[in-house]
C-alpha cells in the first residue's frame, strides 16, 4: 500500500486559451499538510479540479490514496470545499449538509448523528435551522466546510477555506484545520493566508503561470534565511557604515515601531535601535557583538528573526513574469 494520499506525476490541463496548469509532479504522504500557493491565475484551482476530478486532465497521471483521480474509488475518499461555493439557497443549512451525506451515499443514522455535531464544529450551530438565503458569505463558507466533512474524508482539499471570514472566524478555521490534521487527515490547501500554510503545513508548493517554481518543507524553505537583531545603544550613522565595510554584510535599521525608540536618522534624539542584518552562520553572532561594544555601543538584547513565509513569497515572485489574468 503506498504511503502517499497523493501522487501526481506531470499533471496538466490545458485551457483553448492555454491558460491552466502545466506539468505539476507532487507527492503527498498520508496524514500531510501542503500548502499551495501562488498569484491569482496561477493555477491552483485548476489543479485541485483535476485531482477530485472536477476537469479531465489532458496530460499527465495522478492517484488519490493509491486510486487514480476521477473514479468513484478516489472521489469517495476526498472532501472539497470550492473557493465561494454558492449552496442551494431555498434550503437551510441542516438540509444541506444532510443532502451531501446522502450524495455521499451515508445512512441516515449516520447523517442525524453527524451533521449536527459537524454543524456544532463549524461554527453554524443553531443558524442550520436558517434558509441559506440568509447565510453571510463567511456563514456560506463555514457551511462548505461541514459539506466537504460529511464524509468523514481521509484527503480533504481547501480552497481559500476561509477567504470570507472575518479574522476570529479565519482563526476558528485554521484550529479546525489543526485538529484534522492531528486525526491524521491529508490536508491540501489552496490560500492566500500565508500565515496558515506557515502554520498549519508541512510542506508547500509555489505555482506561477501554471507551473510549480519552488516546493519544499515549510520549516526547510524558512530556515534557509535566518535574521538576527541587535538591539544597540548609542548608534550613529557613522557607525552603521563602519559596520558594513568591516563586516562586508548589510545591516538595515528598524525605525518603524518595532524597536523601541526608533532611530531618526537626523539629530541623535534617540540613539538606541535594533540593527538587522541576514547572517552566514551563528558564528558570526559572537564577531558582531564584539565589533559593536568594541566601537562603544551598549548592546542590550540579541534576537533570531526566522523568515516569514509572507517575505518569502514576495521575494519569490518579484521581478517574475506573472500573466495573472492579464492577457
Ligand atoms: N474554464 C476555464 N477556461 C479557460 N481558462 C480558465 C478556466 N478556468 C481557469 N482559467 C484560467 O486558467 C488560469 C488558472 O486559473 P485558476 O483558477 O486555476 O487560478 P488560481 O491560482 O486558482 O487563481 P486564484 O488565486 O485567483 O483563485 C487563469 O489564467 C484562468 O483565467
Amino acid at each position: 500500500m503506498s504511503k502517499s494520499a497523493i501522487d501526481a506525476k506531470g499533471l496538466t490541463k490545458e485551457y483553448s486559451n492555454g491558460r491552466g496548469c502545466r506539468n505539476v509532479t507532487i507527492t503527498v504522504g498520508k496524514g500531510e499538510a501542503v500548502g499551495f500557493l501562488g498569484p491569482n491565475g496561477a493555477g491552483k484551482s485548476t489543479f485541485v479540479k483535476m485531482l477530485v476530478g472536477l476537469i479531465h486532465p489532458t496530460a499527465g497521471e495522478a492517484t488519490l490514496m493509491s486510486a487514480p483521480i476521477g473514479t468513484l474509488e478516489a472521489k469517495r475518499q476526498i472532501g472539497y470545499l470550492p473557493e465561494l461555493y454558492r449552496y442551494q439557497e431555498w434550503l437551510t443549512g441542516d438540509e444541506v449538509v444532510r443532502l451531501h451525506g446522502r450524495l455521499c451515499g451515508l445512512d441516515k443514522q449516520v447523517i442525524d448523528k453527524r451533521v449536527p455535531e459537524l454543524l456544532h464544529m463549524v461554527g453554524v450551530g443553531q443558524r442550520g435551522k436558517d434558509r441559506v438565503k440568509h447565510y453571510s458569505k463567511g456563514m456560506q463558507q463555514r457551511l462548505g466546510l461541514a459539506c466537504a466533512l460529511v464524509n468523514d474524508p481521509a484527503v480533504i482539499f481547501l480552497d481559500e477555506p476561509s477567504s470570507a471570514m472575518d479574522p476570529v472566524g479565519r482563526m476558528h478555521v485554521r484550529n479546525i484545520l489543526e485538529e484534522l490534521k492531528q486525526q491524521g487527515k491529508t490536508i491540501f490547501l489552496n490560500s492566500h493566508l500565508l500565515e496558515d500554510v506557515e502554520v498549519l503545513c508541512d510542506r508547500m508548493a509555489l505555482l506561477n503561470n501554471g507551473q510549480v517554481l519552488r516546493h519544499g518543507r515549510v520549516v526547510e524553505v524558512l530556515q534557509k534565511r535566518v535574521c538576527w537583531r541587535f538591539k544597540v545603544g548609542g548608534f550613529s550613522p557613522f557607525l552603521l557604515s563602519w559596520l558594513m565595510d568591516t563586516t562586508g554584510l548589510s545591516f538595515g535599521v528598524i525605525t518603524d515601531g518595532k524597536a523601541e525608540g526608533g532611530f531618526t536618522g537626523e539629530t541623535g534624539i534617540d540613539d538606541t535601535v535594533w540593527l538587522e542584518a541576514e547572517l552566514e552562520s551563528e558564528e558570526q553572532v559572537g564577531w558582531i557583538n564584539t565589533l559593536l561594544i568594541g566601537q562603544g555601543m551598549t548592546l542590550y538584547e540579541v534576537t533570531k528573526v526566522r523568515e516569514r513565509l509572507e517575505e518569502w513569497f514576495m521575494e519569490a515572485v518579484a521581478g517574475l513574469n506573472h500573466r495573472g489574468e492579464q492577457e
